[in-house]
């Protein structure tokens, strides 16, 4: 599979009158065409700036992002943003049908833009909801009508941003099976960032495993689990288990196990990270227990109101469907 997206030596120093922060520290990395790429890392490491320096919000002080071999210099035409927070990602004075079409005024007329938004509307079971405002929708909907939204825009890359944090443990398991479903059918390139260790082993095809901030890459960890997964089988097999494990002890900054490791760049980290002190602030299958109550919440929501308008230079492209992740991984190119 070519390479989508290269990250290399990316950093990113935050300036302010109470001087200087450093959130990203040469952090490299690539997602190839088809995978789905999770990231996890504890909270307040820098997962959000890396994905705002990815998706050309911000500019990072060091290092590059290139998408398809172009250097990344402002927002990306083919690319699209899923955030945690739904609520503010959503216009709520348009139903869920306009919402999906939104980004595809300029890239397409009337009727192409109701048939597919009608088409993602489906492929995320809202087909019923169509005519309904977001406010008349309970938090796991919107967070579909969301998805819905990034999919009928048929991104290049899609990036979510702790997508199911704020829904509850339920509806979580059930996007995120959607979320398996809908890559598959799509065959979409996602980048998903997490501070669930479990989420991450369980959607990923390769888990990037961030130290504590400032971020730097710990290590990337192939995800040796069937293409087809479940909740409950899945997450009670012994690889999912080691896996699980494995990223737990990589987070606390413990010597890694046997765990498959796995990435496109020697400096991505087979090696642990300079003062490999990464951690996490309590034990269990959360990277963090204090997602989104860090400082850089409130920017997360400036960035999620933006979502729409970012969305708007649609890109129409039609894609192929979809290998299987392990079709995937077999072409995947090592170095
Ligand atoms: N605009 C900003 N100005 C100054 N510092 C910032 C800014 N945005 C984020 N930071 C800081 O950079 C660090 C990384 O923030 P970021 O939001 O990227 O982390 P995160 O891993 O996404 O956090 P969380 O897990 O809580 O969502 C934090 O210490 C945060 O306070």
């Amino acid at each position: 599979m070519p390479t989508m997206l290269e990250v290399t030596g990316l950093g990113h120093r935050y300036r302010s009158k109470d001087g200087e922060h450093i959130a990203l520290d040469g952090l490299s990395f690539d997602v190839n065409a088809g995978e789905l790429v999770c990231i996890v890392g504890p909270s307040g490491c820098g997962k959000s700036t890396l994905l705002r320096s990815i998706s050309g919000l911000i500019r990072p002080t060091s290092g590059q992002v290139r998408l398809h071999g172009d250097v990344v210099d402002g927002v990306p035409s083919d690319l699209a943003v899923v955030f945690q927070d739904y609520s503010r990602s959503l216009f709520p004075w348009l139903s869920v049908q306009r919402n999906v079409e939104f980004p595809l005024k300029k890239s397409l007329d009337k009727a192409e833009r109701r048939e597919r938004a009608r088409q993602a509307l489906e492929q995320v079971g809202l087909a019923g909801a169509a005519g309904k405002y977001p406010w008349q929708l309970s938090g796991g909907m919107q967070q579909r009508v969301a998805i819905a939204r990034a999919l009928a825009y048929r991104p290049a890359l899609l990036l979510m941003d702790e997508p199911f944090a704020s829904v509850d443990a339920q509806t979580r398991f059930d996007l995120e099976d959607l979320l398996l479903r809908v890559r598959r059918e799509y065959d979409t390139t996602i980048l998903l960032v997490t501070h669930d260790i479990d989420e991450s082993v369980y959607l990923g095809d390769r888990v990037v495993v961030l130290s504590k901030s400032p971020a730097r890459v710990v290590r990337t960890l192939d995800v040796d689990l069937p293409a087809q997964r479940d909740q409950i089988t899945t997450r009670e097999s012994e690889a999912f288990v080691a896996l699980r494990s494995e990223v737990a002890r990589l987070l606390h900054g413990q010597p890694a196990g046997d765990a498959p490791t796995g990435n496109g760049r020697p400096s991505a980290g087979r090696a642990p990270a300079k003062g490999k002190t990464g951690t996490a602030s309590s034990a269990g299958s959360t990277a963090a227990s204090s997602a989104g109550s860090s400082s850089g919440s409130s920017e997360k929501a400036a960035s999620a109101k933006a979502q729409p308008s970012r969305n708007g230079q649609a890109a129409n492209r039609n894609r192929g469907k979809g290998n299987g992740a392990k079709s995937r991984r077999r072409g995947r190119a090592r170095r």
